[in-house]
């Protein structure tokens, strides 16, 4: 196993993330209202996200809490998705969040500079107010401080989901997301420091798998996709791929097989019974299980509070699973203008 200073290595991000979220709900929350108010005077209709990696991930989750609690059409984009596909819909009514951390990926900063020639009301949200291309595209400007992004990323998205749908007509599942979250930091502080070794254990066994299929439902297979596609590859370069346990029988079933390996995401949400039949399933016929279950870590809270949770656990998982492999997370081959692409 590598020997790391782990204060050392970005990619882990819990040392700081208790203070960030609060930071995040105490200052930022108010400066988001105030966006809030702009989109109630220019009656917004219609929302989409742009992001790229694990902001799109965090943006598909924050997408499904208007689909789920509102007739307020929203849509995620990744970047390049939005630049070949403008939608046809893009004027003064609709608005357009464009989340990246660095502020610098292009395909998002260009998708925010056309939706603002085009008169929509455009939001960059980034980690710095000033000094980065979406910060000087963006008509607003949101910069949330903090370095855990997933963190950062979904309560950014969520809060301006809940607070719009709240305005437009409210859900009485709204008010209770609000209220679950700000119990979120006393929950995430005893998180941080319970689930660090089970974690750890966990991810000496799966750093024996040469590959691994990351399986999820509903509101938690974005976090799967973050997980088990960016994070895994990106950070652990380890193969692997996601597969969505709503249709898992439809492909994925066919290759069940002892020592074919497998890490489910579970939650409390209404598709929870459809992971738990893949798990089911998949046990018959191998050993190679590893189940992230939020009824191990908190179970309180409401269930599209769960991927702020779940992230802990998994962050820790994916650290240690690096290292056994004598990887620093931190090191890159590529990406970051390494190689050309
Ligand atoms: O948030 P940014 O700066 O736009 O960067 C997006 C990048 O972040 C990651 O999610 C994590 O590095 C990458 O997958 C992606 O390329």
């Amino acid at each position: 196993m590598l020997n790391l200073d782990k204060s050392k290595v970005d990619f882990l991000v819990t040392e700081n993330m208790v203070s960030e979220v609060k930071n995040l709900m105490e200052s930022g929350f108010p400066k988001l209202d105030e966006i809030i108010n702009t989109m109630v005077e220019r009656d917004i209709d219609r929302i989409y996200f742009v992001a790229c990696g694990s902001p799109l991930c965090a943006c598909q989750t924050g997408k499904m809490l208007f689909d789920k609690y509102s007739d307020i059409p929203c849509s995620a984009f990744s970047g390049f998705d939005f630049l070949d596909h403008t939608p046809f819909k893009l004027d003064k009514n609709t608005m357009v969040i464009g989340v990246s951390d660095s502020g610098e990926t292009e395909e998002v900063v260009n998708s925010i500079r056309i939706a603002r020639k085009r008169g929509a009301l455009t939001l960059g949200v980034t980690r710095n107010f000033t000094g980065s291309k979406l910060a000087a595209a963006a008509e607003n400007v949101f910069g949330y401080g903090g370095e855990c992004i997933w963190e950062m990323h979904l309560l950014v998205s969520y809060y301006i989901a809940c607070k719009y749908m709240n305005l437009k007509g409210t859900h009485k599942e709204i008010d209770s997301i609000l209220e679950d979250m700000k119990k979120l930091p006393d929950i995430l502080a005893e998180l941080v420091i319970s689930t660090e070794e089970k974690s750890k254990e966990l991810a000496t066994r799966a750093s024996n798998w040469s590959f691994i299929y990351t399986v999820a439902s509903g509101p938690l297979l974005p976090l799967a996709c973050k997980e088990g596609i960016i994070t895994m590859l990106e950070f652990t370069w380890t193969h692997g791929s996601v597969l969505n346990a709503a249709e898992f029988r439809h492909g994925p079933l066919e290759v069940v097989a002892k020592g074919v390996p497998y890490v489910f995401i579970l939650g409390n949400d209404e598709s929870r019974h459809t992971t738990e039949r893949t798990i089911k399933f998949v046990k018959k016929f191998t050993e190679d299980v590893i189940v992230f279950d939020i009824k191990d870590y908190n179970s309180g809270l409401h269930p599209m509070l769960d991927p702020l949770i779940l992230f802990v656990p998994l962050e820790y998982f994916y650290y240690y699973l690096s290292i056994n492999k004598d990887h620093n997370p931190d090191d890159r081959r590529y990406y970051g203008g390494l190689v050309e692409y």
